[in-house]
């Protein structure tokens, strides 16, 4: 048995986050680790219904609203998904998570960072991510690999000055033990390896 190890995904739009959750999730199923994986904002009914609102370039909000709106999808998501199945001896994959405040709304919008600790503080009480492997990648490379395919959402058709505030937001956190820094300009293959070895040293804290 492993112990319940929670871990997030986070890094700017098109940086690559979502290509690697089926890596991971075959990963953990090689080595018998049960797990849930998630989003946000979402991963609950009301939390998916927030999501919508959210993304949709129809949405008005102002700053703190938008911020608050992201916290009660975090709220719920806690409550009914994260602390349920880590209790339960689940890992939790979660695509995103308060970072992505912290780097958005933060860094991006320019909400500071002492109000986004209360709401952290407040939905959170100490819960915080195991691991977080940070995707990194040039604001640039990021856009020209949304840009063959997507149909862009509210926050992925920010200017490229917002994209690079995000970026630093990011890569400022991530002094914090429990970040994984992962280049993502790579291709898959070496971006795995550093996946792979990064779950390894989490099994192997476990
Ligand atoms: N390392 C990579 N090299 C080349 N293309 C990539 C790489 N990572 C992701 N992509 C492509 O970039 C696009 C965005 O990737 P995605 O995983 O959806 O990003 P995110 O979830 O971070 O927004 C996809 O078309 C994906 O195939
Ligand atoms: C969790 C979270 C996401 N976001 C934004 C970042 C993303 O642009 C968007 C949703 O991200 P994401 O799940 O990466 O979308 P996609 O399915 O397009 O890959 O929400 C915030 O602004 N603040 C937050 O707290």
């Amino acid at each position: 048995m492993h112990p319940a190890r929670f871990i997030t995904l986070e890094g700017i739009d098109g940086a690559g986050k979502s290509s690697h959750l089926e890596f991971i999730r075959q990963w953990l199923q090689a080595r018998d680790i049960s797990a849930v994986f998630t989003r946000e904002p979402g991963g609950t009914p009301l939390g998916e219904a927030l999501r919508g609102l959210l993304l949709s370039v129809e949405t008005e909000a102002s700053l703190d609203t938008e911020t608050l709106l992201m916290f009660a999808a975090r709220q719920e998501h806690l409550d009914r998904v994260i602390r349920p199945a880590l209790a339960a001896g689940q890992w939790v994959v979660s695509d995103r998570f308060t970072d992505a405040t912290f780097a958005y709304q933060g860094g991006g919008r320019g909400v500071p960072d002492s109000r986004i600790a209360v709401l952290e503080q407040w939905v959170q009480q100490g819960l915080q991510p195991d691991l977080t492997l940070l995707f990194d990648v040039a604001p640039d490379v990021a856009a020209a690999r949304m840009a063959t395919h997507r149909t862009l959402d509210r926050f992925e058709r920010e200017q490229a000055a917002f994209h690079a505030r995000v970026r630093d937001a990011y890569l400022a956190r991530a002094t914090a033990p429990r970040f994984a820094v992962i280049d993502s300009g790579r291709d898959f293959d070496a971006i795995r390896a550093d996946i792979a070895s990064r779950l390894q040293r989490l099994v192997e804290q476990a």
